[in-house]
C-alpha cells in the first residue's frame, strides 16, 4: 500500500504505541484520525500533529472502543471528515486483571466490533477499495505471564482472530489484509501496570516475575515498532502474518 494520501484510523493513539503508529503515517503524507477515551491527552497530540505536520491532517475523536455507538461513530465520523478509510490500527489495550471482564473488552471485543466496522467500509467484494487492517497484539500471545493470566488471554484471541479473519478475507476476495504485531515490552504508560497492586489484582504477587522478563528481554521505543507497523502496511504480499518485534531478534516473523 503507497501510505501517501491514505486514510488511518488509530485507536487508543492519544500517547503510546497508537500516537507513534499515527505519526509514522503522518510522516509517510497519510491523513489519521486518532480516537482515545483520554479526551484530554487526545487534544494535546492532535495540536502537536497541526504544529508538526500541518493543520488538518489529523483528527482526533473521544472514544471509548468498548462502546459500539461510540466506535460506529468514530467510522462514520472518519469518512465524513476524510472521504474515504484505508488502514484501521487496533491498538487500544489495557493490562487489569481486576477488571478483568473489561480487559476482555477493550483488548479483543471492542477489536473484534472496530475490525468489523471496517470491513463493511473496505470489503472490494462490498463496493469498497480494500485496505488494511493491523491488530495489535503483544509477544505474550507467545509467553506465559503469570502477572497477567487474561491479559495474555486477550492477546492470545487477537492472535487467532486475525489469522483467522485474514483466511476469510483471502478466500472471500475482500481485497482487505489483515496482520498482527506483536511487540515485546515497549516503552509507555502500560509498563507502570506492572507495579500497581489494583491492575495486578489476586497476581500482584509475580511483579518481580515480570520486572525479571523486562530485564531479561530488554525494552523497546515506540518507535521500534513503528517501523515494523509500516511495513505491515507497505508489503501487500502480507496478509494473515504475526510480526514479532524483540530487542534480541528485531523485526521477525511467526512461522505457524
Ligand atoms: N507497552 C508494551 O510493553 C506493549 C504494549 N502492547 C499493546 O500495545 C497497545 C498500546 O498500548 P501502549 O501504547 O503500550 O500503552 P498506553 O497505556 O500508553 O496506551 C494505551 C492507550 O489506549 C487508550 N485506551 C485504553 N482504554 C481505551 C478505551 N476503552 N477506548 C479507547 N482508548 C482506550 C489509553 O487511553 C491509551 O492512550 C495495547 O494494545 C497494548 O496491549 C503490546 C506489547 C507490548
Ligand atoms: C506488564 C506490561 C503489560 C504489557 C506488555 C506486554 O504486552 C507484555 C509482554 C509479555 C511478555 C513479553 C515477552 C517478550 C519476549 C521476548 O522479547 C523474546 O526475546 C523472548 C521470547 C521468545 C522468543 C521467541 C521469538 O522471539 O520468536
Amino acid at each position: 500500500m503507497i501510505l501517501k494520501n491514505c486514510v488511518g484510523l488509530i485507536t487508543g493513539a492519544s500517547q503510546g504505541l497508537g500516537k507513534a503508529f499515527a505519526e509514522s503515517l503522518l510522516k509517510k503524507g497519510a491523513q489519521v484520525v486518532i480516537c482515545d477515551i483520554n479526551q484530554a491527552q487526545g487534544e494535546i497530540t492532535r495540536a502537536e500533529f497541526d504544529l508538526r505536520y500541518g493543520p488538518g491532517r489529523t483528527a482526533f475523536i473521544t472514544c471509548d472502543v468498548t462502546s459500539l455507538p461510540q466506535l460506529k461513530d468514530v467510522f462514520s465520523q472518519t469518512v465524513q471528515t476524510f472521504g474515504r478509510l484505508d488502514v484501521l490500527c487496533n491498538n487500544a489495550g489495557i493490562n487489569n486483571e481486576n477488571s478483568w471482564e473489561r480487559t476482555i473488552s477493550v483488548n479483543l471485543v471492542a477489536l473484534i466490533q472496530a475490525s468489523y466496522l471496517a470491513l463493511d467500509h473496505m470489503r472490494r467484494d462490498r463496493g469498497g477499495k480494500g485496505g488494511s487492517i493491523i491488530n495489535v497484539a503483544s509477544m505474550s500471545g507467545f509467553v506465559p505471564a503469570a502477572h497477567a493470566p487474561v491479559y495474555t488471554a486477550s492477546k492470545h484471541g487477537v492472535l487467532g482472530f486475525t489469522r483467522s479473519l485474514a483466511e476469510a478475507s483471502s478466500l472471500g476476495n475482500y481485497g482487505v489484509r489483515i496482520n498482527a504485531l506483536c511487540p515485546s515490552f515497549v516503552n509507555t504508560e502500560i509498563l507502570e501496570t506492572v507495579n500497581h497492586e489494583e491492575n495486578l489484582g489476586i497476581f500482584y504477587q509475580f511483579k518481580d516475575n515480570v520486572k525479571n522478563l523486562m530485564q531479561a528481554f530488554g525494552v523497546l521505543e515506540p518507535s521500534d515498532v513503528a517501523n515494523g507497523f509500516v511495513q505491515l502496511l507497505e508489503d501487500d504480499n502480507l496478509n494473515g502474518a504475526v510480526m514479532k518485534i524483540t530487542t534480541s531478534k528485531g523485526i521477525h516473523f511467526e512461522n505457524y
